[in-house]
């Protein structure tokens, strides 16, 4: 399938820093492209770069084949921070002002009920909660019937109900074949909404694929965790490492590790066994944890 977006060694640099190093990127349309890294990575200035709001120093973006146009921000949605709102509105009121601002517009009604905003439509902007504020942006983000929308770190700073609620939002927008790409720090938001994933350190993606492509490739074994005091005065000549709240030993045999345990006489009530996740992955790729 041809794609919907694609960027071609796009740079940016600044006077200090590059800030985008040479990123190639295609998006298939109705995907959701997970786009992860560690704190600076440039991820927010590809996504600016993407949306059309910053010029790359060199390089080229396309839509639908074409380069990027004056019609191109009718056909986007983004996600804009909090301080986009208009003071002083209301919810109501926020969502007829961008909608004004665009040809092409969504049925007002029909996004107020689909972002759950019912219940504060006359309430001023800066009296929502967290979730609610995210969920009016979100459905500003929607108001001209995008062909893809940005998120970018779009739960940062929810507690985990309301990012779970913003999760659901998300897969109805996918469901109805819109192209997403997301930006985030958290592995599960990451792993639950993203078709494909694009790892990003230094200006650059360096690992791509989905989820599972990109686990197989880089580990073939398990972890095995067990809490702090099961490992207390014992000895045992496995490689462990501490975590904060448990030992992880990497096992690429975990039959064989299993028994070593049992003779070394660990208690293994506690024991937990796990296969590699997208954070293992990220810590292997970018020496850093994931993080918000
Ligand atoms: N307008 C700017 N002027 C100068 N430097 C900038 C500008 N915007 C970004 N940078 C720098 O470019 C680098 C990449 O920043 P960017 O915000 O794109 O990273 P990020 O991956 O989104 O980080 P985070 O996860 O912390 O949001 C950083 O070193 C940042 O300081």
């Amino acid at each position: 399938m041809p794609a919907i977006l694609s960027a071609d060694r796009i740079v940016k640099r600044y006077p200090r820093v590059t800030a985008v190093d040479g990123l190639s990127l295609d998006l298939e349309e109705g995907m959701c492209l997970g786009l992860l890294g560690p704190n600076g990575a440039g991820k927010s200035t590809t996504i600016e770069i993407l949306e059309g709001l910053v010029e790359p120093t060199s390089g080229s973006v396309r839509f639908r084949g074409k380069p990027l146009d004056s019609h191109y921000r009718e056909r986007v949605g983004i996600q804009f921070q909090a301080t986009a709102l208009q003071d002083f509105l209301t919810v109501r009121e926020n969502l007829q002002f961008f909608s004004s601002l665009y040809k092409r517009r969504a049925a007002i009604d029909e996004l107020i009920h689909g972002c759950h905003l019912e219940d504060y439509l006359d309430r001023d902007h800066r009296k929502l909660s967290g979730g609610q504020r995210q969920r009016l942006l979100l459905a500003i983000a929607l108001i001209n019937e995008p062909e893809i929308v940005f998120l970018d770190e779009p739960t940062t700073g929810l507690d985990p109900q309301a990012r779970r609620n913003f999760w659901d939002l998300v897969v109805g927008i996918k469901q109805r074949g819109t192209t997403v790409l997301l930006t985030t720090h958290y592995m599960e938001e990451a792993y639950l909404l993203s078709d494909d994933i694009a790892i990003m350190d230094h200006g650059k993606i360096i690992a791509r694929g989905t989820a599972k492509k990109l686990l197989d490739e880089h580990f073939s074994d398990s972890v095995l965790e067990l809490p702090l005091d099961a490992i207390e005065g014992r000895n045992l000549e496995l490689p462990l490492v501490r975590k904060q709240d448990c030992v992880e030993i990497v096992s690429s045999d975990v039959n064989r590790t299993l028994g070593q345990l049992l003779s070394a006489g660990f208690p293994l009530a506690q024991l937990k066994i796990r296969p590699r996740t997208l954070e293992d992955l990220f810590l292997r790729l970018t020496g850093a944890e994931l993080r918000a």
